[in-house]
């Protein structure tokens, strides 16, 4: 086990200042703007009556307090007042009751259509990516620190929103003191400040933390992942491991959440003595307003303003300091966010290709994975021409894969080029190469979530669905029997959570049945060049004998196979023979054969040699 928690941690980012600070507020204002400009208008006004009508109900409830005192001394117009001023508090309340009840369904619209514009070009731009990337590690940690972002976005504004609240609370309710006393409002914003500090410190260090352990919650998240995929579960049963994996994802898990309580922890004592000296200034507030009172300096009302003014300031203050910290987080990970969506995409620009060409080469191909130090591909040229059937050979880890991503343009080759009709492939745009290109890999798809006609329709989805289509591609991939057998035959789900709108369940596949659906979503594809990345490893030897023999009959299509089964490999006009990153030997079964070379011996076993004469049987 590569324990995460043992590695010496990263170095904290550096901290937030208070300008990127505003630049970070601004922004999620300005895309929240975009999504819904009536929302954040309605948000802003919200924020500000939230602010506004406690203080104007405190004053109320001041005056009636001081007029119902005046009555109580034998003044009979107080009485009135008295009356007067309760019903305008409670008009105020029954105001703040209907604008709460509108601003939340306002609140949970933009929460919606932010969240959904953010979250979407979040997916979009991963999705688009530059295909090496995805090999990358850090762009992969940059990407899952842009994720918590996003994902928590509309939670982001509705903590800005519940800031501008809060800090307009805090000044109005100082302003508020101040007209009263100098010296009042004085004490209550120096008691403020300790608390403040102290949360600010405490969020930054568990953001330090936080980014210093993207390893370990990473390999927890892939642990839990594998925990509970039922797919998984035979073989972790038989493996006895689930045991071990748990205790693992424990480990992890305490290390992480431990390490933040314990900063949490370390902050109570000081916590402590900045709570007391906020209760220390409300209590001489109020010893001082008593005092006024007794001496006839200020009406008796004013007792309550004071305390609800101050108890208000105070309250409102560490909710803030809790809002910015927890904001303080977000907003670093925005900057992640940014950052990630200015990573360039793959798609876009290049000459299109007309039509399909009539010769693909590969010339002088090499590669070497990002971050990676061995070449994968040494200097690989070959050249395959319209309707010949091409099988690519060697043992694991020589670079077929590789290559075919190349010839896919999904890696751009370090040096060496891939040349269409004489036109180099990194010039052209890809999408109209891969509109001509149907490539079926070892770690194909499964639609786990659609029904067996959709997952074959899948192949192509640029034009409306054929049936009839989808129903030859699956006699082609010897897939046609077994979703015949399927209780709702081409419209059953293939996974046994799924269910129809009628109610009727799907039903699960065997490793094979899922490999021939894939061949079948290939084969529906209908481009004129067929990329097969050891496409029948679980099929059985007959149908994959058939299958090919068809596919192989046919001149219109170019059919490039990897593949370890010498059954496939023969019917090939040229094999190719990867060793080490290089084309060690090529030529045609018979060829190869003859050349007693490494092909030869690769395939030995598989040739059924006559021991006697060495010639096949
Ligand atoms: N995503 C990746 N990142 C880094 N290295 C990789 C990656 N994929 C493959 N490699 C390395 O590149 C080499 C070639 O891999 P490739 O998948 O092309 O081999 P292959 O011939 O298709 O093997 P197999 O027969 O096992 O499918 C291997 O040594 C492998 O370790």
């Amino acid at each position: 086990m590569t324990d995460h928690e043992l590695r010496p941690p990263r170095p904290p980012r550096p901290r937030l200042s208070l300008r990127p600070y505003a630049r970070a507020v601004g922004q999620v204002l300005r895309v929240s703007f975009k999504a819904s400009p009536g929302a954040v208008i309605m948000k802003v006004v919200g924020s500000l009556i939230a602010a506004i009508l406690p203080l104007v109900t405190t004053y109320f409830a001041a005056l009636t307090t001081t007029a119902l005192a005046e009555a109580y001394a034998g003044n009979p117009d107080a009485g009135q007042q008295a009356v007067l001023y309760v019903l305008i508090t409670a008009g105020l309340g029954l105001f703040w009751g209907a604008f709460t009840s509108v601003d939340r369904y306002i609140q949970q619209v933009m929460s919606f259509r932010v969240g959904a514009v953010v979250g979407d070009l979040m997916y979009e731009r991963f999705l688009a990516l530059e295909f090496w990337r995805y090999d990358d590690k850090d762009t992969v940690d940059l990407y899952d620190r842009a994720k918590r972002f996003s994902d928590s976005y509309s939670r982001v504004l509705d903590r800005i929103a519940a800031i501008f609240t809060q800090l307009a609370s805090v000044i109005l309710a100082i302003g508020a003191l101040l007209l009263v006393s100098w010296w009042v409002a004085l004490v209550v914003l120096i008691a403020i400040i300790p608390s403040v500090y102290l949360q600010f410190k405490l969020s930054r260090e568990q953001m330090a933390h936080w980014n210093t352990q993207v390893d370990s919650r990473r390999q927890r998240r892939l642990i839990e992942t594998n925990l509970i995929r039922p797919q998984h579960i035979a073989e972790m049963r038989l493996y006895g491991i689930v045991g071990y994996l748990m205790d693992l994802r424990s480990r992890l898990r305490d290390a992480d959440e431990l390490r933040r309580l314990e900063f949490q922890k370390r902050y109570i004592p000081k916590q402590l003595a900045a709570d007391a000296l906020q209760y220390g200034a409300e209590v001489v507030a109020l010893i001082w307003v008593v005092g006024q009172i007794i001496a006839r300096a200020q009406p008796v009302g004013q007792f309550l303003y004071i305390q609800q003014i101050v108890s208000r300031a105070l309250t409102t203050a560490n909710s803030l300091v809790t809002s910015l910290s927890s904001i303080d987080e977000d907003l670093a990970n925005l900057k992640d966010y940014e950052e990630f969506m200015k990573y360039p995409t793959a798609v876009g620009g290049g000459e299109v290709l007309a039509k399909a060409p009539a010769e693909v080469t590969l010339q002088n191909i090499t590669y070497t994975y990002t971050g990676g130090t061995a070449q994968v591909l040494k200097g690989i040229s070959l050249s395959i021409r319209k309707g010949q059937h091409i099988a690519i050979v060697g043992e694991n880890g020589a670079g077929k894969s590789t290559l075919i991503r190349i010839l896919a343009g999904l890696y751009q080759p370090e040096s060496g080029e891939v040349l269409l009709d004489g036109q180099r492939l990194r010039g052209l745009d890809i999408s109209s190469w891969h509109r001509h290109l149907a490539v079926m890999s070892q770690d194909f798809l499964k639609y786990e979530f659609a029904t067996a006609a959709n997952n074959i329709y899948f192949g192509n989805v640029s034009v409306p669905r054929d049936d009839t289509r989808i129903e030859r591609a699956a006699r082609d991939a010897e897939a046609s029997d077994f979703i015949g057998n399927l209780p709702n035959g081409f419209e059953n789900h293939v996974s046994n959570w799924m269910e129809d709108p009628r109610g009727r369940k799907g039903s699960g596949l065997s490793g094979g049945q899922w490999q021939r659906l894939a061949m079948a979503r290939n084969f529906y594809r209908g481009a004129p060049f067929i990329v097969l990345d050891e496409p029948t490893s679980a099929i059985d030897a007959l149908a994959e004998h058939r299958i090919f023999g068809r596919l192989f009959a046919d001149r219109e299509h170019t059919i490039i196979a990897v593949s370890h089964r010498l059954a496939t490999i023969e019917k090939a006009d040229v094999i190719y023979m990867l060793e080490d990153g290089q084309v060690a030997e090529s030529g045609t079964h018979a060829e190869l054969v003859t050349l007693r070379g490494r092909y030869f011996r690769m395939f030995e076993s598989q040739l059924g040699l006559d021991p006697e004469n060495g010639t096949g049987t």
